[in-house]
């Protein structure tokens, strides 16, 4: 069992396996609010449904990102689940361990860095509770039962930000000119919930918290607390996400980019660390089924003209098992998934 980075929090200086190599370093960090650059925030209690949608495409298209407010799910709600999951972080590892060791399936799990921490040639600072987000007694019976009301709370929570995406997917629906239903189906089906923590670091310039790369769902929804951390890579530079009370960050994952047949961007984005506070997160990936075919859709298409598909059609764990085993290196990933592959 490896051992998970909040049981390092009184180190003076960061363990050499969480060193990472010259060029992949932050480096001295500044963050520094660009207000030129910033990830839109769009208001999605607004009346006009096209100006909304507008808003998301604009933002999906340049950024890859956009964060929303008056978005349905209440304040209560998303404190409490910061808090529960707070709470869940700081317990006795062992105390942590316990709880996420009872699912044969290993679909709910704890562990330090990535889920390939065991053959991984360097390590990032973060912890991760990963489970499914569908909140049946199937799933919900691995989730922690500590703290006591993290199931209640992670449930409620679920149920509404699968909501939230629905509603999010719909509006892209319409934009990309698609049926209203083209995302709800088996594309969406298997929402998975991560937790994220990441200590304070003792030299954030040397290490990451999760390195560059895209998320491989449909779209991510995250709630984060108040710490900065999250950084997007636009036209060569970091931007850094600001913490917005209340507010969801939302990201396009690779596989509305492939459906969308590079309509709609899946930015690149990474975890910096800091050595004044922790920060905790939840994201929530939208996922297809595992049996789902991933291709671009019809309509956006066409075989004789000027949309040809830039993907191949493959099954969701195809590209799922691919896309983890290569994460790393984006070139790789994008030649297995090209149509100039077929
Ligand atoms: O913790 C964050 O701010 C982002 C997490 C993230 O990128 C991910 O879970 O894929
Ligand atoms: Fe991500």
């Amino acid at each position: 069992m490896e051992g998970l980075v909040s049981s390092l929090f009184d180190v003076q200086s960061l363990p050499e396996t969480y060193v990472l190599p010259p060029e992949i370093r932050p480096g001295e960090l500044s963050f520094r609010p660009d207000e030129s650059n910033n990830i839109p925030v769009l208001d999605l209690g607004g009346h006009d449904r096209n100006e909304i949608i507008q808003q998301i495409m604009k933002a999906s298209q340049e950024f890859g990102f956009f964060q929303v407010i008056n978005h349905g799910v209440s304040k209560e709600l998303m404190d409490e689940t910061m808090n529960v999951v707070k709470e869940f972080h700081a317990m006795p590892a062992k105390d942590k361990f316990l709880e996420c060791s009872k699912d044969p399936n290993r679909n709910c799990k704890l562990y330090t860095s990535s889920e390939k921490y065991a053959t991984e040639e360097v390590h990032y600072w973060r912890d991760c509770l990963m489970h499914s987000a569908l909140s049946t007694e199937e799933y919900m019976q691995f989730w922690p039962a500590n703290p006591t009301r993290y199931r209640e709370v992670v449930g409620t929570y679920s149920n509404e930000v699968k909501q939230l995406g629905s509603r999010i997917l719909k509006l892209i629906s319409q934009g990309l000119k698609l049926s209203s239903g083209y995302f709800s189906g088996s594309l969406s089906t298997s929402p998975t919930i991560l937790i994220n923590h990441y200590p304070r670091c003792p030299e954030p310039s040397l290490t990451l918290g999760l390195p560059r790369h895209r998320d491989p769902s449909l779209i991510t929804i995250i709630l984060q607390d108040h710490v900065q951390g999250l950084q997007v890579f636009k036209d060569g530079e970091w931007i850094t996400v600001e913490p917005l009370p209340h507010a969801f960050v939302v990201n396009i994952g690779y596989v509305l980019q492939i459906v969308s047949n590079d309509k709609l961007n899946g930015a690149e984005h990474r975890v910096v660390t800091n050595s004044s506070d922790a920060r905790t997160t939840v994201s929530f990936f939208i996922y297809p089924s595992s049996e789902s075919i991933i291709e671009p859709a019809k309509p956006l298409v066409s075989t004789c003209g000027d949309h040809p598909p830039l993907y191949r059609a493959l099954k969701f764990k195809d590209f799922h098992i691919n896309f983890l085993s290569k994460s790393a290196d984006a070139e790789a990933v994008h030649d297995f998934i090209s149509s100039k592959n077929i």
